[in-house]
């Protein structure tokens, strides 16, 4: 089996490296393209797959093809691929709104699957979300999300509207982390630590609060009462951010991705 990833950039770089390194394909069962001059010649130092330039060398002979660009690339890449692709091979998207019909539309195929992952995946911690047009046959997809998993885990979505909902939280949601992370850490910086400390303060907070919600059944808003004394610090910290309405803000701004994932669809 041959996959071919188009863009090797976050993610198509991310995904071609963790399906070269897992039992169902070897290194050299991935091919990737791109159109920069620049990423493909440190592609070729490195060696580490079948870099291509050029559709013609290497997407026919490809079984299944990843296509890692972003949407507004999307229109000029299909237009080239279309002649060069037959109805068996199977097209995995992972662009953000760009519909499974708008895809077969395009491209002449009707083997596809959209996925959604997100950027932990360059630490095999990624969640995709994805589901397939009808026409992917179960062992089919039992080998997409095979690759899939390379980059951590997965779940199958019932419909495409779920793909775009969950572009607004687990896609973009990586971005919201970073949000809130920033700003601790120039709070920290502002109370006078230096950046080293500020750093540290702030991602060994993150990593012991996620490992503690993992390792229980608990909610968030449980953890947030163990945390929070009465008439305490913790107390005025949420306190504030409820008087701040930063509950429905962050809820806004998933909102916000989720109807921008719709709209880039409709475009
Ligand atoms: N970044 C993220 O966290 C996530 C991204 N996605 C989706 O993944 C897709 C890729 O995002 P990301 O990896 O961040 O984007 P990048 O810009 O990092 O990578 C895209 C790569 O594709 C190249 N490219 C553009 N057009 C073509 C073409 N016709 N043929 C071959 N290569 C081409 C680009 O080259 P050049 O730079 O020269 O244009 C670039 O190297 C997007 O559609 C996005 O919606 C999904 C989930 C998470
Ligand atoms: O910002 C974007 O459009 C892409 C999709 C999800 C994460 N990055």
């Amino acid at each position: 089996m041959k996959v071919l990833v188009i863009g090797a950039g976050n993610m198509g770089l991310t995904y071609a490296k963790a399906m070269s390194r897992s039992k169902q394909l070897k290194k050299r069962n991935v091919m990737i393209l791109d159109s920069s001059p620049e990423k493909i010649l440190s592609l070729k130092k490195n060696s580490q797959f079948d870099v291509f330039e050029n559709l013609e060398d290497c997407l026919p002979q490809a079984d299944l093809v990843f296509i890692a660009v972003k949407p507004y690339h999307s229109n000029d890449l299909f237009t080239k691929m279309r002649p060069l692709l037959n109805k068996g091979q199977i097209a995995i998207s992972i662009m953000a709104g760009v519909t499974i019909k708008t895809i077969q539309n395009a491209l002449g195929i009707e083997k596809v699957v959209r996925a959604m992952p997100n950027l932990p995946a360059q630490v095999g911690k990624g969640l995709t979300s994805f589901i397939p047009s009808g026409e992917v046959s179960r062992i089919e997809l039992l080998t997409v999300q095979n690759l899939l998993d390379t980059t951590g885990k997965s779940i199958r979505v019932s419909s495409e509207n779920y793909i775009d909902a969950s572009t607004g939280i687990s896609g973009s949601g990586p971005a919201y982390v970073f949000y809130f992370m920033q700003s601790m850490m120039e709070a920290a910086l502002k109370m006078g630590f230096s950046a080293n400390d500020s750093k540290v303060l702030v991602s060994q907070t993150f990593e012991g609060a996620v490992e503690l919600f993992n390792q229980s059944d608990l909610s968030p808003l449980s953890w947030m009462d163990k945390v929070a004394s009465k008439g305490g610090t913790t107390r005025a910290a949420l306190d504030s951010m409820e008087n701040n309405n930063v509950d429905e803000l962050i809820k806004e701004a998933a909102y916000a991705a989720f109807d921008r994932a719709v709209e880039l669809g409709k475009q």
